[in-house]
């Protein structure tokens, strides 16, 4: 098949808005390969923390970036582990500290040039779901469906609460609040591929609402 007859569904939004969970259930549902792009950035600055670089210092970040090999593996009952320089780095990357360092590191142009063909490559038969910022933007413009998933800030802050709270991690609403809204601003502010809804994205606001609900809204886009 040929690279551009393979469909792609984007699902981008900020974070906690739910693409994670939303798009694994989907490309389950679907039977399609999934991509974390998320991970990506999260892996880059997990890497820089154990080389212990200076997170404004781009030009070893971008170093980092073409060094830093990122594998995923799927273990038995569906669980997908990463990989980071062959270490298993799949708590590490989740954490609030990964996640802040993922969006400074992703402001750098250079670094988001160098994965763009790592991301690409997720594109196989029969099809693939990515979850992100710039999915439906800068890395698949041309994928024939295109989510954009919001919640409000509070909702979101309240859903990361419990997924930490769940793996016994100590935080609070007010500090995972404040780090949400960081990350929104930073992320949506920067010059190159700042975090925005491509124009022919379909928008769900899933404030309220659960799940299973915002799955057969878009499983009902891919097959209506
Ligand atoms: N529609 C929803 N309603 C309630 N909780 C949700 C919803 N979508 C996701 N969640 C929960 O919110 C948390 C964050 O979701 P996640 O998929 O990690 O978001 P993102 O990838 O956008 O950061 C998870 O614990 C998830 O189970
Ligand atoms: N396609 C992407 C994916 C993530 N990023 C950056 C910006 C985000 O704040 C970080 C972490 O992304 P990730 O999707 O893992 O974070 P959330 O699960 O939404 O909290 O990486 C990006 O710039 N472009």
């Amino acid at each position: 098949m040929p690279e551009q007859a393979i469909p792609v569904l984007t699902i981008d939004g900020p974070s906690g808005s739910g693409k994670g969970t939303i798009s694994r259930q989907v490309a389950a549902r679907l039977g399609w390969h999934y991509l974390d792009s998320g991970a990506l950035y999260r892996a880059i600055g997990v890497a820089a923390g154990w080389a212990d670089l200076d997170l404004d210092d781009a030009g070893a970040l971008v170093r980092c970036t073409f060094d830093t090999e990122i594998g995923f593996r799927e273990v038995p009952g569906g669980d997908l582990r990463v990989l980071v320089n062959g270490h298993d780095a799949t708590d590490e990357l989740r954490t609030e500290t990964a996640g802040a360092a993922a969006s400074a590191i992703a402001a750098i142009p250079e670094v988001r040039a160098a994965l763009k063909d790592r991301q690409r490559a997720f594109r196989r038969a029969p099809g693939l779901v990515a979850d992100g910022r710039d999915m439906g933007t800068v890395i698949f413009p041309d994928a024939p469906f295109k989510v954009f998933l919001t919640a409000s800030a509070g909702e979101r802050a309240e859903r990361r609460y419990k997924q930490l709270k769940d793996k016994g991690v100590s935080v609070t609403i007010d500090g995972l609040l404040r780090e949400i809204l960081a990350r929104d601003a930073r992320d949506a502010s920067r010059t190159v591929a700042p975090l925005r809804p491509a124009e022919d994205a379909v928008h769900i606001d899933t404030t309220g609402l659960g799940i299973d609900a915002v799955v057969a809204r878009v499983l009902s886009i891919v097959t209506p």
